[in-house]
């Protein structure tokens, strides 16, 4: 049996086909992304684009298994394209070493697919990647995987909530006083070595000190902030016996004796909490010599450092930093360290540093290997997890070119579940009726952007009535591109300037909220570049796209949903005869197990909502 027949045996010809003649757009090629690769040319799917900015590390080569040895510093997409090509050498795949953002990949160039599948690492590019789907109305698969947990969901215009609907989570900051005087966790202690006393011992700590804390005013805290601000004024009086021998035991001195010393005699901070004990150069310098086992690479670094080797590590480590600070110096006084956790010198200081404190204030020590990846907010790839996710990406792309993009389920990858399985489905929920993202009507405009002013959109398009083809907007409008502030009734300034002296060119979306009405979610004009639009008015322009708000109930969003699948399913049935006729409805050879993610079973998940369960079975 061929590759073809056996997939034609588990689709069924109908889908086979549609799957053969969609378009589909991959965008990352990393972890997710060469799993999906691999699974797109081997289960039928021919028309590829693949797009990713980075180039092969060696570090990716653990799970990215498109990748190998020789492919370092190569470009991901094109060497995931060749490696893809050798399972299924009849795909047809483009390849683009480029960043999605970019303007070549404009929305009319998304409206070329018919679906989008993102295999992202980043908010900003996933935030982009949804806009653009949402402006050209094609499906996106997004997807991600955190450890051992992951997710793959349908986001689509008007149907499901997108990308942008659900607020998300920031990276966790740290009050200063936790960091600074009464840490409880060891990441309080990591946090510190990375951000307080690295900076403050080889990088420019008065800029940065101020970025790498969370800013605590209030009175309470007025006394303490003084007192640490006179530390961090010792500390840089001691740097100045930098590269001497006195210099580590001045340090220590300082930061686990005397700052340690005076923290205990406030009183009142203890009174609740587990006081510090301060560590004591000479006592420890004089106890046994450590049995260094720690290596730096390997299983080695997995081991806790004890007290000694914490020691011995934090006054070596702070040499070798301190003679390549001063060296980087006698070339450039301004030069200075930056932290990374790949520079390894950096990683036995700060992993040192924060044992040492982590010890005075009893808090469990942690391995070298565990505050990598701490401070590097680093959560191991699992190579499985990106597999499973892959798959589920392909089922979902399967539903929707079966016309049943409606039914389509978030699956999530749990460690545990109340049911046997490790997946969890749930239904999609519906557009956030205020997502700015979302609920903001999407409107083409071809203009000559070379001989348009800001303030000539704002009259012919933007203000203009309906009537005569513009928006019917207030003169009190914010005119914002990504978080650029344009214009708005204040700001004037780029009312003379062309659009593409404003670098508005090609793809780029205006968002345009009307001031004078509440709650106004806005419209986005997606610009196109025209210079022969001749319009009935005699201005140069041309609007498409919904200029009126649609009013939507939520009863008829429902009939939309259903719609919306015969839409897609009728699409899909054009695309796979390759002309406009609808054949005889048949998905029967579809309904079989293999791609049925329905299943009524419902279960209530750790968070309290009822879930639909699908239980993977052996069969
Ligand atoms: N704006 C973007 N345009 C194109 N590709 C992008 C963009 N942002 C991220 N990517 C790509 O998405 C992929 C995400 O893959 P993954 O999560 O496995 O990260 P990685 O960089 O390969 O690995 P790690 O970050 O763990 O070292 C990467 O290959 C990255 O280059
Ligand atoms: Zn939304």
């Amino acid at each position: 049996m061929s590759r073809e027949s056996n997939n034609i045996a588990v689709l069924g010809q109908t889908l086979h086909q549609r799957v053969a003649s969609s378009r589909v757009l991959m965008v990352g090629a990393g972890g997710i992304g060469c799993e999906l690769l691999k699974n797109l040319v081997l289960s039928g799917f021919k028309n590829i684009e693949v797009v990713d900015l980075d180039t092969i590390d060696l570090s990716n080569l653990n799970r990215q298994f498109l990748f190998q040895k020789q492919h370092i510093k190569k470009s991901k997409a094109h060497v995931a394209k060749e490696s893809a090509l050798k399972f299924n050498p009849a795909a047809n795949i483009t390849s683009h070493h480029a960043n999605i953002k970019d303007k070549e990949f404009s929305v009319e160039w998304f409206k070329g697919f018919d679906l989008v599948l993102n295999a992202l690492d980043n908010l900003d590019a996933r935030r982009h990647v949804n806009m653009m789907c949402l402006a050209a109305d094609v499906p996106l698969i997004e997807s991600g995987t955190t450890g051992y947990l992951g997710q793959a969901y349908v986001i689509k215009k008007d149907v499901t909530e997108c990308f942008d609907c659900t607020p998300k989570v920031t990276p966790t900051t740290y009050p200063v006083c936790t960091i600074r005087s009464t840490p409880s966790a060891p990441i309080h202690c990591i946090v510190w070595a990375k951000s307080y006393l690295f900076n403050q011992l080889f990088g420019n700590s008065e800029e940065e000190e101020e970025e790498a804390y969370q800013k605590e005013t209030s009175d309470e805290n007025a006394q303490e902030i003084e007192a640490l601000a006179r530390e961090t004024e010792e500390l840089r009086k001691i740097k100045e016996a930098m590269g001497s021998d006195e210099y580590g035991k001045a340090v220590f001195d300082k930061i686990f004796t005397g700052d340690i010393q005076r923290l205990l005699s406030m009183e009142d901070m203890w009174k609740n909490r587990t006081p510090p004990t301060p560590l004591y150069y000479d006592e420890l310098a004089a106890t046994m010599q450590a049995q260094m086992t720690s290596d730096v690479n390997g299983l080695k670094d997995q081991h806790t450092w004890n007290v000694r080797e914490c020691f011995d590590m934090f006054v070596d480590s702070l040499t070798r930093l301190s003679t390549r600070l001063l060296d980087a110096k006698k070339d450039n006084p301004t030069n200075i360290l930056v932290f990374d956790k790949d520079d390894n010198d950096a990683m036995d200081f700060v992993t040192a540093a924060s044992n040492l404190r982590s010890t005075i204030f009893k808090i469990e020590r942690k391995s070298r290997f565990d505050v990598k990846s701490m401070a590097g907010n680093i959560i191991p790839a699992i190579a499985t997890t990106n597999a499973v996710i892959a798959g589920i990406v392909v089922m979902q792309a399967y539903k929707i070119l079966n016309g049943q993009l409606s039914q389509t389920k978030r699956t999530y990858l749990k460690q545990v579940t109340r049911r046997p399985g490790l997946l969890v489905l749930e239904a999609n929920s519906e557009p956030q009726a205020d997502c700015a993202v979302c609920r903001t009507r999407n409107i083409g405009l071809k203009i000559d952007i070379h001989h348009t002013t800001l303030q000539s959109l704002l009259n012919n398009v933007v203000t203009a009535s309906t009537e005569t083809g513009g928006l019917g907007m207030s003169e009190e409008v914010t005119i914002l591109e990504g978080d650029r502030l344009l214009y708005d009734i204040e700001f004037d300034d780029n009312a003379e300037k062309t659009l593409d002296a404003l670098a508005l060119e090609d793809g780029k979306i205006l968002n345009i909220k009307d001031d004078e009405v509440d709650d106004d979610t806005g419209v986005n004009l997606v610009l196109q570049h025209a210079t022969s639009v001749t319009l009935k008015n005699g201005a140069s322009f041309e609007l498409s796209g919904p200029t009126r708000p649609a009013i939507m109930e939520p009863e008829s969003l429902g009939k939309r949903k259903r719609e919306e699948g015969d839409e897609m399913a009728n699409h899909a049935k054009r695309a796979a005869l390759g002309n406009g006729s609808v054949p005889a409805a048949s998905t029967s050879q579809a309904d079989n197990g293999v791609i049925d993610l329905d299943d009524d079973e419902t279960a209530i998940d750790e968070d309290g909502r009822t879930v639909k369960v699908w239980v993977l079975e052996d069969d």
